[in-house]
């Protein structure tokens, strides 16, 4: 695509952007909705027309050059992303679910199950692709030095020489025997050939006949089964095999990836620009500004003056300088506003005094005060509950309002057809350099005029400027006074390592292992399809199973768009620990592996197994903690996984696990995860697979977002035996009947469909394919070795979450709305009886 075609799409996202703000505003200020599902309708369908504007902007803000352009998108983009994991927390708070189901707006809006994937921007690795790869080297070098490698258990037998000249002879004996059945049949071959010419020999007319008949049989027989199969491909019966990309794509690839290179080009041109162009806003228009603003200031001493009868007084730097006397006011104003100022600050010195009066009548005053506010409280409460839901203001808003207003003012309508190249507009930094070159001289200017108005005042007033001085300086006083009186300031945590570089402490983790190299997985390649049945079973008060496809738009929304972007992390909802749970091999690891792809992490491992005995006793652990989140926070963003997330809550030890100290993280965990403050984009996400061995209380107190992954539904199992027989190299064709085996591994999951296509998938089986084409049941038997998730496991899954805190919130709201209706079908019945009762005597006294 064309500079211009990418012009006109952000155009066409900023066009549904300012539709979009035009209806979610007046939402905001609406009466709180007592009806839920509307406030929840109301909710999607933002949440999706936010998500086809995020999916075109980052396509765009990916593919643009012009670097001023690409900093207005990157606003927009950011407040975007914010406002969609806001809008997904009011959704989880309004219905007390994860997961929520959207297939009958997506029907509304013409929009398929794709679009609901939540883009990931691709600037969250590009930008910073250099640290990421010296970081890379640096791991490398550390483990290469001797880092902390798993023992690679090599089995190594011993065989005696007996047995190793029996197993010499039996393969030499073997390779005789092949050879010697060989030559065997090729001789038999060749005397039956030499029988069967002397025996007939045809004509050539007939013999020209036979070879006519076989040839076009055999070139018929394959032609129509080359039609039948690209039919049924077609239809979508049969998957297609993979293709390579056609010279177009690969040109289109090549385009994209220069695209990238001509915005590092521009972006450095303007960095340069940016420099260069306020200096010289600083030497050609310095002294003209300077000029003007002083110019500006004394007429207004002059208006004041004619204005009030006096000089007035000049505005401290902290209220702004001079900079607030322009804000588009009358002196007038300016002088009343002054004047409403010292009248304040007198009222309060006199309240002060009578308070230090009535010191003895404060505890009686206080309990008054608690009383009152009790009782406001409590009307509050009974005014909420009548509220209803009503959506909390947004943080994200406003950059999105400005980032619009911006594009709005200088892009809309600029002509950019000159512009080849895309290359930054000098006028556009001219203006901005000239604000801030102005915005500096003021200071100065300020400082100049503030002395030439003491002597005006001096010599015109006579006002000597003592009475200011001893405001001001009882103003300090007080402002001393406030901070002593102040809260006590927390104790600063001391810094155990303050002594060493972030270098040697990230060495020292990578050697003891609780660093470790994530691996190359990306949000995509964890396979799983969108689930069509979700609204229609929760219509029907059915708990529909969620879909892969909503568990990684969670783990979108949750992990990767905070870890990458620092506003988002910053200003939204924030979360510092994230379970991942479900069956073994539902990819919970695989998912946090590819939380650290998308956004560049650093990956932590702090399972118990990996604790076990190191940094021993209570001191050691709080080194060692103190290290693994001082490095997290210094590089971040960063993920720390805890593996087997339930034993550190163990309800009861298992012996032969007490040796490894499974509960050791137990009381530090919450407290370290207090310290994780919302610019530190530091995560701690844990897994497990067997939730319930938990205490749930503390659990369920550290790990606030829980997300509960299910076995794959068959749609999702369908697509996994595509991709993943695909992928280890298997030719799908009509013998390999899909179908079949997505319906067979009901309640296998994904990491037993792998297991099982990598037992059959072997180097000798995958040569042979060609002559004999892969069927369904070859994979059977690797199958059946294995256990599936039968339905108790599923079910104590589903008992557990539902004991948690958002379990029970959701229980207890469905028990509220049940009585409600049935209140409602009561009062209904009642009517609808009655009704039914007057239309039957209507119908009589006709009748009559
Ligand atoms: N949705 C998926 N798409 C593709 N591969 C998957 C998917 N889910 C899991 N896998 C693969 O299955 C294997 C098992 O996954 P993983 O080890 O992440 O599961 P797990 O839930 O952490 O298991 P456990 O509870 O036993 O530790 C991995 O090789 C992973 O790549």
């Amino acid at each position: 695509m064309s500079q211009s075609s990418y012009g006109q799409m952000w155009d066409a996202a900023q066009g549904a952007l300012a539709d979009l703000l035009e209806d979610e505003y007046p939402t905001m200020q609406l009466r709180p909705q007592k009806d839920r599902l509307q406030g929840f309708q109301t909710l999607a369908t933002f949440y999706l027309r936010y998500l086809k504007i995020f999916r075109a902007l980052e396509e765009v803000y990916d593919q643009i050059v012009h670097p001023q352009k690409r900093r207005v998108v990157h606003q927009v983009l950011e407040g975007v992303m914010g406002r969609l994991v806001e809008l997904k927390n009011e959704m989880v708070e309004l219905e007390y679910s994860e997961f929520h189901y959207f297939d009958d707006i997506l029907q509304d809006f013409k929009m398929t199950p794709e679009d609901l994937e939540v883009p990931i921007p691709r600037y969250f690795v590009r930008e910073k692709i250099r640290a990421l790869k010296e970081r890379e080297k640096m791991l490398a070098h550390i483990l290469a030095k001797g880092g902390h490698q798993k023992p690679k258990t090599v089995p190594v037998q011993f065989l005696s020489v007996e047995r190793a000249v029996w197993l010499l002879q039996v393969s030499e004996r073997a390779r005789q025997g092949r050879l010697r059945a060989h030559f065997m049949k090729t001789i038999r071959q060749e005397e039956q050939r030499r029988l069967q010419g002397n025996s007939s020999m045809l004509d050539p007319n007939q013999a020209a006949t036979c070879i006519q008949k076989v040839w076009r049989g055999y070139w018929d027989r394959t032609r129509v089964n080359k039609e039948c199969l690209e039919e049924m491909i077609f239809l979508g019966m049969i998957p297609a095999q993979q293709t390579t990309p056609s010279p177009a794509q690969l040109h289109a690839q090549q385009v994209e990836s220069r695209r990238h290179y001509v915005q590092e080009e521009h972006e450095a041109e303007y960095q340069k620009a940016l420099v260069n162009i306020k200096e010289s806003v600083r030497s050609v228009d310095g002294p003209d500004i300077k000029e003007s603003l002083q110019e500006q200031i004394r007429q207004w001493f002059l208006e004041c003056r004619d204005a009030t009868g006096k000089f007035p007084d000049f505005p401290n730097p902290e209220d702004g300088g001079s900079a607030s006397i322009f804000a588009h006011k009358t002196p007038e104003q300016v002088a009343a506003e002054f004047a409403a100022r010292e009248e304040e600050r007198e009222k309060k010195k006199k309240s002060k005094g009578e308070k230090d009066k009535k010191g003895n009548d404060r505890k009686e005053k206080k309990k008054e005060k608690k009383e009152k506010m009790k009782g406001k409280k409590g009307k509050g409460d009974t005014e909420e509950e009548e509220k209803g839901w009503k959506m909390t203001p947004s943080n994200f808003l406003p950059t999105v309002v400005e980032g619009a207003k911006m594009y709005k003012e200088v892009w809309h309508n600029r002509d950019e057809k000159q512009n080849f190249l895309q290359c930054f507009d000098a006028q556009l930094v001219r203006e901005e350099k000239r604000l801030e070159v102005e915005e500096e001289l003021r200071v100065q200017v300020d400082e100049l005029m503030r002395q030439e108005l003491k002597n005006l005042k001096l010599v015109v007033d006579r006002d000597k400027g003592k009475k200011k001085k001893k405001v001001k300086k009882s103003s300090k006083k007080k402002k001393k006074k406030g901070r002593k009186t102040g809260k006590k300031k927390k104790k600063k945590e001391k810094d155990l390592t303050a002594d060493r570089t972030i270098e040697s402490l990230y060495e020292e983790l990578v050697m003891e292992g609780f660093i470790i190299r994530p691996k190359n997985i990306k949000l995509t390649d964890y396979i799983g399809e969108y689930s069509y049945l979700g609204t229609t079973l929760r219509q029907a008060d059915i708990e529909p199973m969620p879909s892969l496809s909503d568990v990684r738009q969670l783990i979108a929304l949750y992990g990767v768009l905070p870890l990458g972007s620092q506003c988002v992390h910053e200003r939204g909802p924030l979360i510092r620990a994230l379970l991942l749970t479900g069956p073994a091999g539902v990819g919970k690891k695989m998912l946090v592996h590819s939380l650290c792809t998308e956004t560049g992490a650093n990956l932590f491992d702090l399972s118990p197994a990996t604790l076990a005995g190191k940094y021993p006793g209570k001191s050691g652990l709080q080194y060692l903690l103190h290290m693994v989140f001082k490095v997290a926070r210094q590089l971040q963003p960063s993920v720390i996984w805890i593996g087997d997330a339930e034993k550190t809550f163990y309800k009861k030890v298992p012996k032969l696990e007490k040796e490894m100290e499974p509960k050791r993280l137990k009381k530090s965990l919450p407290k370290v995860l207090k310290s994780i403050k919302s610019e530190d984009r530091v995560l701690v996400v844990g897994t497990t697979r067997r939730p319930f061995d938990a205490d749930i209380k503390p659990f369920c107190k550290v790990y606030k977002k829980i997300i509960l992954i299910p076995r794959p539904d068959y749609a999702s199992r369908f697509t996994l035996w595509k991709e993943l027989l695909q992928a280890g190299g298997a030719q799908l064709g009509p013998k390999l009947d899909l179908s079949s085996l997505a319906k067979v591994t009901d309640g296998y999951t994904q990491g037993h469909i792998l297991q099982a296509i990598q037992t059959v998938l072997n180097s000798h089986r995958l040569n042979q394919q060609t002559k004999r084409p892969l069927t369904a049941v070859e994979f059977i038997p690797p199958l059946a070795r294995q256990d599936p998730v039968y339905k108790e496991e599923e079910e104590a899954f589903k008992a557990w979450y539902t004991r948690t805190p958002l379990g029970k919130k959701r229980a207890r709201a469905a028990k509220a709305s049940e009585e409600e209706d049935h209140k409602k079908g009561k009062t209904k019945g009642g009517k609808s009886q009655k009704k039914e009762k007057k239309g039957k005597t209507k119908k009589r006294k006709k009748k009559k």
